[in-house]
């Protein structure tokens, strides 16, 4: 078999339309505010899609750029500055963070409602309980990609490599939300192929590149690449997934780059414009 290749840039083009059709019909601009600390290139070059993207779909961006020598309080503060400011809709803080910051302080530190990471630990809890909530915006693009593939969870096995709070772990949350029966496998997992092997949707997120071939894949899965690895030598993006070899064995399969990357971004609009709606914890219980 050979797989549909999935692509988030097209499928990106399409919702990125779609959101600036919607926010034109908003009555507010909405806004989000970006905080880069240090300067770690690759950081930057994933602001610079955010920001790029943004402006395109009619969303206003600030990005408060800080050097590496910032410290925890003074960043905050500008988060506590964000929070109180009525004009900012989303908070996002670019991770990863230097060393002598708290990854965990800082995300906890902004409004719930502006959290549209969906990393604070309310909307995680949410995500968990089934309530409305702030979805990462990795898991909530991988959703999306499944969906209009036609690639039901409901009944299917799918097995998530990695189990990371960013993706690994809310993407299975979402998958078992829509009834799918769900295997995390990580770095202790002995024979992972014998694991993946029977995922009729496979999620690679763990973050090494090549590390899915095609003896880790069922024949006719949707095999879903979130690997973001920078090849040294060429500077060049590379998935976790083998993709010459898996799209001749995968019913679907998405490729990197141009798959769930601008899916991602894609996503923060999205959850932006929801944070500008500001009705996401109306029907609160
Ligand atoms: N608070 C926070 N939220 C995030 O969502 C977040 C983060 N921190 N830290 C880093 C990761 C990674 N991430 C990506 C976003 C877009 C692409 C993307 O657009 N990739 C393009 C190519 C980009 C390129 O070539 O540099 C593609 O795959 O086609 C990749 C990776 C968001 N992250
Ligand atoms: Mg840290």
């Amino acid at each position: 078999m050979t797989a549909k290749i999935i692509s988030g840039k097209e499928l990106s083009t399409q919702l990125r339309g779609e959101l600036a059709d919607e926010v034109r019909e908003l009555k507010v601009t909405p806004s989000l505010a970006v905080i880069l600390v240090g300067d770690d290139p690759a950081s930057h070059s994933y602001v610079r899609g955010k920001e790029k993207a943004c402006k395109a779909a009619g969303i206003h961006s600030i990005v408060k750029h800080h050097p590496s020598s910032l410290r925890e309080d003074e960043l905050l503060a500008e988060i506590d500055a964000f929070n109180e400011d009525s004009s900012v809709h989303g908070i996002l803080v670019q991770l990863p963070l230097p060393e002598h910051i708290s990854e965990n302080a800082v995300i906890e530190r902004i409004a719930v409602n502006k959290d549209v990471d969906g990393f604070h630990p309310v909307n995680v809890g949410r995500l968990l309980t089934g309530k409305k909530a702030f979805t990462p915006c990795t898991p909530l693009g991988i959703m999306k990609m499944l969906e209009i593939s036609g690639v039901e969870p409901r009944g299917k096995r799918a097995v998530v490599v990695g189990r990371s709070q960013l993706v690994g772990r809310p993407v299975g949350q979402l998958l078992l939300n829509e009834d799918a029966t769900v295997t995390y496998c990580h770095s202790k997992t002995k024979d992972l192929a014998s694991v993946t092997s029977q995922a009729d949707i496979l999620i690679a997120a763990a973050g090494r590149a090549g590390m899915i071939g095609e003896a880790h894949v069922k024949e006719g899965a949707a095999v879903i690449d979130v690997g973001v690895n920078r090849v040294e030598s060429t500077g060049k993006l590379t998935g976790d997934v083998q993709f010459e070899d898996v799209k001749e064995k995968a019913g679907w399969i998405t490729p990197v780059p141009g798959g769930v990357g601008p899916m991602t971004i894609t996503m923060l609009l999205h959850n932006t414009v929801e944070a500008a709606r500001g009705t996401m914890f109306d029907d609160e219980s």
